[in-house]
């Protein structure tokens, strides 16, 4: 069931068809596909969890994304062999650098090969761990809140909001952070019997977070159909911390000194770091 389901989002993503999502793949996604990253789908293809790779259509927005940023020091949780960090190795300067976060070492060996005959090595540091005490150990060094540029968050989706809470007070005013897996195959929008039993965590998760980022007043977003759904959240404000536990950034109901404090922080806009 589990590899039915991803080949389904694998052959038509989010859309109804398979021929729509073969028509977006074949008429502006292959075509303009970086030989690199060719590669690298190739040498992921026989890796029984290949599926879980950055949808290309997604891939293509991000590429854009980084480069209207001007992206340079970045973060990726969630490497698997590599596809979504060689395309930000692709997409950032000589000098940029990626502090890239993954258990799973072996699978980054797969894709390492190609990484390095692009030439963009360099650019990564990648750190075999759990993602959320890499993020705890860069807040040690003050230096790097509100210094990163952009973060791609594509792991484990129990973890997402840990991930936010740390991502916003590590990037910048102005700073973006893009969410893989936003829709989870479509399943937020069904009811839960309508969801394959082994879906259902993400299902829920997911629902989840998206709720809680769409009440943070921190960040301008946009939830985009590209893959699995992408959700590009801006930093837009200086205050980092969440006004309250359930994530609400202030605009929910509860506390008049919440939303005082949210009007002070729009006030105030993206003046200081
Ligand atoms: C969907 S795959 C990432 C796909 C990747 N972005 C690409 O373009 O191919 C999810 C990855 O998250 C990693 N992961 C899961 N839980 C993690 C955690 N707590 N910390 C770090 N990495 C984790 C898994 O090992 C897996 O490689
Ligand atoms: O089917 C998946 C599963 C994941 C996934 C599950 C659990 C984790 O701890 C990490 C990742 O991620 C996926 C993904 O990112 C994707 O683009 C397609 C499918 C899946």
């Amino acid at each position: 069931m589990y590899n039915k389901i991803l080949r389904t989002m694998a052959s038509k993503g989010l859309l109804q068809t398979e021929e729509l999502y073969k028509y977006i793949l074949e008429s502006s996604v292959f075509p303009r596909e970086p030989e690199p990253l060719k590669e690298l789908r190739d040498v992921t293809a026989n890796h029984p969890r290949k599926l879980m790779a950055t949808a290309l259509d997604a891939g293509q927005i991000i590429t854009m994304l980084l480069q209207l940023v001007n992206a340079k020091k970045t973060i990726e949780i969630g490497v698997f062999t590599g596809y979504s960090l060689l395309l930000t190795a692709l997409s950032i300067p000589e000098d940029g650098k990626i502090t890239a976060i993954d258990i799973d070492r072996d699978a980054y060996e797969i894709g390492l090969p190609i990484i390095k005959k692009a030439g963009v090595e360099h650019k990564i540091n990648f750190v075999e761990s759990e993602a959320l005490p890499v993020l705890d150990q860069l807040l040690t060094d003050h230096e790097n809140e509100g210094s990163y540029d952009y973060a791609f968050v594509d792991a484990d989706k129990v973890n997402y909001w840990n991930y936010h809470e740390r991502l916003l007070k590590l990037l910048k005013v102005g700073g973006i952070v893009v969410y893989d897996n936003t829709l989870w195959g479509g399943s937020v929008a069904k009811n839960e019997n309508e969801t394959p039993e082994f879906y259902r965590p993400g299902r829920h998760l997911t629902i989840e977070f998206n709720k809680q980022i769409a009440a943070d007043s921190r960040v301008q977003i946009s939830l985009a159909p590209f893959g699995d759904g992408i959700t590009i959240c801006k930093r837009i404000i200086s205050r980092a911390f969440s006004l309250s536990s359930s994530g609400d950034g202030g605009l929910g109901a509860s506390g008049g000194y919440s939303i005082l404090l949210w009007s002070l922080d729009n006030r105030k806009g993206a003046m200081s770091p």
